[in-house]
């Protein structure tokens, strides 16, 4: 195993169909720490398919994962989470009746350490990571930008507003790798440049992060490297000013040069 698979999310001719449809046909990446990869690509071409199998919610029919030295493969999303890995889903799924903070905490619980006989007993260690989580679900709500409603409840919030506060729920946890599924979607131009900057500051942390988008702008921008998925597979990957400018992903996506 090289260093690299030590240390960071790798997925190997991964493929999965339904029924007699083959969306992903031996599709791979790497993601290291500290990286901004960009997926994109059109419709229906299997993004959230990719990120369902590689955060255990969807089994792959074939195909390999690793997460940080230890094959991934297999196991479910909650074993995923506590071993580094998060997600956000394409539709913001807020708990309504909770206030914001709440809601980002059951991000940050996943990861917590407390054992359930401590937690039955309320040990001193249970209110320490009680106190330990809150902290980190109030540092994500404030690198999103939305600190300010940590005590409105989840009902309230304009769909821009829910959408930053699922992403703090996926950063809460101290994840090492987080995938975000279309986490601009939905959002305004303030809203999308708060995003941009706490996606930013999340990376410089030593964080991987593997962003599906339709806002190619974001993307072109924030990324490192540029992965396009078409057709089942990857037909194109790099630095973003190369994948831009590659006629599989103008013909395949962006129809006309940006
Ligand atoms: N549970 C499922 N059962 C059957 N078909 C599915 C299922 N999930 C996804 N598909 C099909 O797999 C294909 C890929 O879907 P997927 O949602 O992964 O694409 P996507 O690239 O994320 O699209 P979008 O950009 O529209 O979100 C589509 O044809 C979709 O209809």
């Amino acid at each position: 195993m090289s260093g690299d698979e030590r240390h960071g999310l790798t997925v190997a001719r991964l493929c999965r169909s339904f029924g007699g449809l083959q969306v992903l046909r031996d599709v791979g990446f790497r993601l290291d720490p500290g990286r901004v990869v960009g997926l994109i690509g059109p419709n229906g071409a299997g993004k959230s398919t990719l990120i369902n199998c590689v955060t255990g919610v969807l089994a792959p029919d074939g195909g390999d994962i690793w997460l940080s030295g230890s094959r991934a493969t297999g196991r479910s999303p909650d074993d995923l989470c506590r071993g580094g890995l998060s997600r956000t889903f394409q539709h913001a799924r807020l708990l309504e009746h909770l206030t914001v903070l709440d809601n980002v905490l059951v991000g940050a619980h996943v990861r917590g350490r407390v054992g359930i006989v401590a937690a039955a007993l309320r040990l001193p260690s249970v209110r320490h990571e009680e106190i330990r989580l809150r902290e980190c679900a109030v540092r994500a709500l404030d690198l999103v930008g939305c600190g300010h409603l940590a005590d409105t409840p989840a009902h309230a919030l304009t769909t821009g507003q829910q959408r930053l506060v699922s992403v703090a729920r996926g950063l809460a946890g101290d994840p090492r790798f987080v995938l975000l599924d279309e986490p601009a979607a939905g959002l305004d131009d303030t809203e999308t440049g708060a995003l941009a900057d706490a996606l930013r500051q999340v990376a410089a942390g030593d964080v991987g992060l593997l962003i599906v988008e339709h806002h190619l702008e974001l993307i072109m921008e924030l990324c490192d490297e540029v992965l396009v998925l078409a057709g089942g597979g990857v037909v194109a990957s790099g630095p973003p000013a190369m994948v831009r400018d590659h006629p599989a992903v103008v013909d395949a996506y962006l129809g006309t040069p940006l």
